[in-house]
């Protein structure tokens, strides 16, 4: 019995499309559902950052081209973006806090987080309320991960390797066909 579902590929290959659709049909069938999907910025034909939209619509930066924050210790930098923290964390937090305190056992909150990525995982305060979604019996997670490259992102290697967890693995063959099987699984963990 699964407690979640995530759906991983390579990039630009259809998560994010496929869990905007889900999210829909979960939506009209009356699920209490919310979250966030991480978008791209684009200028001019030119990718010049990304933001994240919560499925009520409001938005706020996760990254652009430029200078990144620092703590002084290390450097919030993802190839040529920098990653606002504060601004994801500001949008980001209180929805997943909201969704934790309003689930419950007999009405689990679907929980969209597209995505748990590099960029994200900047975000301590982000990595802890993701583990108190993952083990809290309000909330069925309905995420997306990256496939592995360069070092491992220790909290997407867990998830991966949770037994609770379905993930399916989107390619351009199968992602037309997705669509039923996963709002069907995650229909069976709430
Ligand atoms: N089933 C599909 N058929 C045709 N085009 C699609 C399909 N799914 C997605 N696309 C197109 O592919 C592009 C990337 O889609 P999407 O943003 O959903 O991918 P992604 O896997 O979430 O990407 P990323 O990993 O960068 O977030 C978009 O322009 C989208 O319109």
């Amino acid at each position: 019995m699964y407690r979640h579902v995530f759906l991983t590929g390579p990039p630009g290959i259809g998560k994010t499309t496929l869990i905007h659709k889900a999210s829909e049909a979960l939506k009209a069938s009356g699920k209490p559902i919310d979250g966030f999907y991480t978008e791209e910025v684009r200028q001019g034909g030119r990718r010049t950052g990304f933001d994240v939209v919560t499925l009520s619509g409001k938005h706020g930066i996760l990254s652009r081209i430029g200078t990144s924050q620092s703590d002084g210790k290390r450097e919030y930098r993802v190839g040529q973006y920098a990653v606002d923290i504060s601004s994801f964390e500001h949008l980001v937090i209180p929805i997943l806090d909201y969704v934790l305190k309003t689930g419950n056992p007999a009405q689990k909150f679907v929980c969209v987080i597209d995505e748990i990525g590099k960029m994200e995982l900047f975000s301590k305060k982000f990595i802890s309320v993701v583990h108190t979604i993952l083990d809290s019996a309000n909330t069925v997670v309905l995420g997306t991960i990256p496939v592995p490259k360069g070092k491992p992102l220790p909290l997407v290697e867990e998830i991966r390797s949770r037994q609770d967890v379905k993930v399916f693995n989107i390619t351009k063959e199968n992602r037309d066909a997705m669509l039923q099987e996963i709002v069907t699984t995650v229909r069976n963990c709430i």
